[in-house]
């Protein structure tokens, strides 16, 4: 958490409520409404492999969403609001009866903290919480990061299908965007793969908090340009980026097809993910009409992340 000036004392009340993948982002906007600091953690069911190499998610755990309100007089409103927000986005999704568990005081900081941990992702890059000590191996990117409440600690798969892009794509030297910035975890990864500069932009500005505060703890603020605002409104169409990332939900990646196809040089290539299996093909159509190519696909769970090219 970053920004935690004071912390109530009266305790907590966590709530948890299981979601499939298209309900996840939904109820945790809904919780981070109601959550102290608006964090809320977002346990997905992702296993990484020994080998380093493949994605994997157990499908026999549900994705978990929770949050610790606060116990003060707004409680009782509060869960009420949960309740009925939950209701309508049971009529769009999957998303299971809310959970609660009184939670004293003296959990909060662990309770945070606990479900991040030094991970390593591909074969270079190491994802650090500022709180957690780490020795980097010789050839390791180490990502500094304080996630707060902005998505991308680097657990969730299509943030690592994008690290791997990242990992394996040319960066030394480029121009890059990352649109849906989040955290700023792409970005603070491609200034340590060797891009010259990246333009962040981010919508949600308790996100632009975390994602400036992380730009700061990894020293890139200099290469790293932060653009507060909607992709669609805020991106040159004509941007000429060597590498588009966009990990976004696919309604997002479809309206802004357009601007983030126009945005890539051309023959540069896209990463887009985020998107759930059940809407690839919209958003594969979306970027086909405006003359991107498919180049590969790479799935893992109900996540799928599809690395296009802008015609030459
Ligand atoms: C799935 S998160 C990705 C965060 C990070 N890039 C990562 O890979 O972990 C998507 C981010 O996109 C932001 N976002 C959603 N719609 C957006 C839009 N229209 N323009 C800019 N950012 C947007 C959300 O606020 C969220 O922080």
């Amino acid at each position: 958490m970053t920004d935690q000036e004071t912390t109530p004392n009266a305790g907590w009340l966590e709530v948890t409520v299981e979601a499939d993948a298209e309900s996840v982002e939904a109820v945790a906007d809904l919780f981070s409404r109601y959550a102290y600091n608006q964090g809320v953690v977002i346990e997905e069911p992702f296993v990484q492999q020994p080998d380093g190499e493949d994605l994997a998610v157990d499908p026999t755990r549900p994705v978990r969403v929770s949050a610790y309100l606060p116990r003060d007089e707004r409680l009782s409103d509060h869960l009420q609001r949960i309740a009925e927000g939950l209701w309508h986005l049971r009529q769009l999704g999957t998303v299971g009866e809310m959970q609660t568990a009184e939670r004293p005081e003296e959990d909060w900081a662990n309770a945070w903290k606990e479900h991040f941990q030094v991970t390593r992702i591909g074969r270079r890059f190491v994802i650090r919480p500022s709180w957690r000590e780490y020795t980097p191996e010789p050839d390791d990117l180490v990502i500094t990061l304080d996630p707060g409440m902005a998505f991308g600690t680097g657990l969730h798969p299509t943030t690592e299908f994008c690290l791997r892009w990242l990992e394996e794509l040319p960066v030394e030297g480029k121009t890059l965007l990352d649109a849906g910035a989040g955290s700023g975890i792409l970005s603070i990864a491609a200034i340590a793969r060797g891009a010259a500069h990246v333009d962040a932009v981010e919508i949600d500005p308790v996100a632009v908090k975390a994602l400036r505060h992380n730009l700061d703890l990894n020293q890139v603020t200099d290469r790293v340009r932060v653009i507060q605002g909607d992709v669609v409104e805020v991106v040159e169409p004509s941007g000429g980026y060597d590498l588009v990332l966009a990990n976004i939900i696919s309604n997002v990646l479809i309206r802004a097809a357009p601007t983030l196809a126009g945005a890539a040089r051309p023959g540069a290539p896209l990463v887009l993910s985020g998107v759930i299996t059940q809407r690839e093909a919209e958003v594969l159509a979306a970027f086909e009409a405006v003359g991107c190519t498919l180049q590969e696909r790479r799935v893992a769970g109900d996540w799928v992340s599809l690395l296009m090219t802008r015609e030459a």
